[in-house]
């Protein structure tokens, strides 16, 4: 793997989006407006992010029954260049288009995909340079499968595959680490991005109201004092009419665990400063980074 760039300081925007319904054209419609929102500051409010995120299954509704209806082919190889123009994806051409005409890198949340040839589904990321570039791709490693009796069961693995990658990107300011939601409940995969010299790991996300409570500021706090990196989720906003609840929240939290940005459950933008200092400080001060016994226990981020 080549070397990171250099981190320096930049601005991020979550859209915390709402009104996601059945039509898919017309949850397109609203992210893009979201999108330059976003990118705007809030019209000036705010200073103009260099990258905005929006959250898992932002372009349909969730649930497994869900995913075929929805899927789009994407046909992307890493690491090749992507003609977005004969793209047969419609979100993938609004997202590339949206970066583009914004001027920001883009987290393009997570959509249903189905993979040439296969036909098999994933809930995949898609990122987007300045330039309209798709420069990444996240297939979600591990699918969301619980049954918590009286409360909630989901079962991703009912329609969906599972990814087999570990994905970053670099931009001009930080190299950053992509999951999807419940992969931020599996510390090996953070660990081996931060290993794999990411500043800051994002996961488009859409926890419920029966695990957010407890797990969402949770994990992520554990995920980047564990690795001393940001780490950020990005969630839709709650929508009691339809059948999956949101736990909403979206945040951002600093190499030390601290959380620096949050919302509540409505339809937001979460703004966050990204300052190089708090990752230099929370390295030299608590150096774990080079305090760790491998001749004690294994390297699990290794091997992959
Ligand atoms: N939706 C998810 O993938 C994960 C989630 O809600 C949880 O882990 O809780």
């Amino acid at each position: 793997m080549s070397s990171a760039p250099a981190f320096k300081p930049f601005n991020l925007a979550l859209i915390q989006l709402g009104e996601v319904g059945p039509d898919k054209d017309a949850n397109l419609k609203h992210a893009r407006e979201m999108i330059k929102k976003a990118a705007s500051g809030n019209g000036g409010a705010k200073p103009k992010p260099d990258l905005v995120v929006l959250p898992e299954c932002f372009n349909s509704l969730y649930g497994h029954v869900h995913f075929p209806v929805y899927a789009e082919t994407i046909a992307y190889t890493p690491g090749q260049p992507y003609d977005v123009a004969s793209s047969e994806s419609q979100s993938v051409k609004m997202l590339s288009a949206a970066a583009k005409e914004e001027g920001v890198w883009l987290i393009g949340g997570s959509i249903p995909e189905r993979e040439v040839g296969t036909g098999k589904l994933y809930n995949t990321a898609t990122v987007y340079s300045p330039k309209g570039e798709l420069v990444a791709m996240h297939r979600k490693v591990h699918l969301f499968d619980i049954d918590i009796p009286g409360k909630i069961k989901f079962k991703e693995s009912e329609n969906l595959s599972a990814g087999n990658t570990v994905n970053q990107f670099d931009t001009e300011f930080a190299r950053i680490g992509l999951g999807i939601c419940y992969d931020v409940r599996f510390p090996e995969l953070a660990m081996t991005n931060a290993r794999r010299g990411c500043h800051m790991l994002i996961y488009p996300s859409a926890f419920n109201t029966t695990t957010g409570p407890l797990h969402w500021e949770l994990l992520q706090r554990a995920r980047a004092v564990d690795n001393q990196v940001y780490f950020a989720m990005c969630s839709p906003a709650r929508d009691l009419n339809q059948s999956y609840h949101a736990w909403g929240h979206s945040m951002v939290v600093d190499p030390m665990g601290k959380v620096i940005a949050e919302t509540e459950h409505e339809e937001d933008i979460v703004y966050a400063h990204i300052d190089p200092k708090v990752f230099e400080e929370a390295r030299a001060g608590i150096p774990v980074t080079t305090q760790r016994r491998f001749d004690v226990y294994p390297d699990v981020s290794k091997g992959l």
